[in-house]
């Protein structure tokens, strides 16, 4: 039977080895944006060090999974989790929590948490994906970057970049990171971090949806201007043979806007099409479209071949009507995300960076 809850927002906190997640994890938790949030770490060895570290320092309610790497042999472990904590942390018939935050481990691609969130039987209709937050330590990240491709992957899906360790970082690594998160993750919101000094609310809330009342910042979730602005500047780069992100080239960051509503026909059969051939490469879709008949606008998102179903937002967060899409790909241009919107519509979409 279909659980008559609306769905537990998760949000996942990833981050390369060392970067600063359980620091900030033990800061986070003490917030009262929080108390109502179970924590779940997964943490490799046999000693559940980080559990430990939490659990001294606050009353959250922890779990700690089974350890393993939860990127690839504990999917299951964390379906058994999700599906029994509803029970074991119940009092009285009351679930005594309202949101989840799962720690993974730094080598963690955050993809299969994703996949399984959205996609497992027992799960998927309980909890709903918050948001990927990143934790990237400023001092060495662009070393994390330039050898490990999860670092990549970490950043460039993530919904929300935590900038940690500034005080042990100069003005030009900050630079030189900040110029490298523009060619890889150009939208998602920065926040610096000293010594994990963040306001837990700033992490919360991330997605398309509405969550205790408050209207969902659509405009900002899909920000697609700064992937316009992206565009722009790397063609620029590009053109005076000068390409800071040399080292990412495999990551695309880009976006598109449809002028005329979309069949919504067409639109299942796209989401089919661009999941069956180029899913995994996508690393993160987020959309508002204009679909035929329909008077507010659909959210939506993926990470690779999965896809949230569309939501209905309740109502459109500006004037601007037209369908927009934002991508971040790896090895997939542009140009063969276009060819796949051909599908949508019959006039080519309008081109935002220009050439
Ligand atoms: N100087 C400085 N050190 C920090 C800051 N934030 C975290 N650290 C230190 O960085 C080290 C690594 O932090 P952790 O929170 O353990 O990092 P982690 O991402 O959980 O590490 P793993 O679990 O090993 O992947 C610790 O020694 C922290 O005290 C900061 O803002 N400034």
């Amino acid at each position: 039977m279909r659980p008559t809850h609306p769905p537990i927002p998760v949000t996942i906190l990833s981050g390369f080895l060392g970067a600063g997640k359980t620091t900030l994890l033990n800061q986070l938790v003490s917030q009262p944006d929080l108390a109502d949030a179970l924590v779940i770490i997964n943490e490799f060895g046999e000693i559940p060090l980080d559990h430990m570290l939490v659990a001294h320092s606050t009353e959250n309610m922890v779990m700690e999974m089974s350890s393993g790497c939860l990127c690839c042999n504990i999917r299951g472990d964390l379906v058994k989790t999700l599906r029994d904590i509803t029970w074991r942390f119940s009092r009285q018939g009351q679930r005594q929590f309202r949101r989840v935050l799962i720690e993974t481990t730094g080598l963690a691609d955050p993809a299969s948490i994703v996949h399984t969130l959205m996609t497992h039987s027992q799960v998927a209709d309980r909890y709903r994906l918050d948001g990927i937050v990143t934790v990237l330590d400023m001092a060495t990240g662009q070393h994390s970057l330039d050898h490990h491709s999860e670092a990549v992957k970490q950043a460039a899906m993530a919904d929300c970049l935590l900038l940690a360790k500034p005080d042990l970082t100069t003005a030009e690594q900050r630079t030189d990171l900040y110029r490298r998160l523009d060619g890889i993750n150009p939208a998602a919101p920065r926040w610096e971090i000293d010594h994990s000094h963040i306001d837990a609310a700033k992490l919360l809330d991330l997605g398309p949806f509405s969550t205790s009342g408050k209207v969902p910042d659509v405009e900002q979730w899909l920000n697609e201007e700064a992937y316009a602005e992206h565009e722009t500047h790397h063609h620029e780069e590009h053109h005076h043979d000068h390409d800071i992100n040399r080292h990412d080239d495999h990551i695309k960051a880009f976006c598109f806007a449809i002028d005329t509503p979309i069949p919504e026909d067409r639109l299942t059969a796209w989401i089919d099409e661009l999941t069956a051939f180029i899913g995994s490469n996508i690393l993160r879709v987020k959309g508002l479209l204009n679909v035929e008949g329909r008077e507010h606008p659909l959210a939506i998102h993926g990470v690779q071949h999965v896809f949230h179903p569309p939501t209905p937002l309740p109502a459109w967060p500006s004037d601007d009507h037209r369908s927009r899409l934002v991508f971040i790909t790896r090895d997939i241009d542009r140009e063969v995300v276009e060819e796949t919107l051909r599908s949508l519509h019959h006039p080519m979409p309008d081109r935002r960076d220009g050439p």
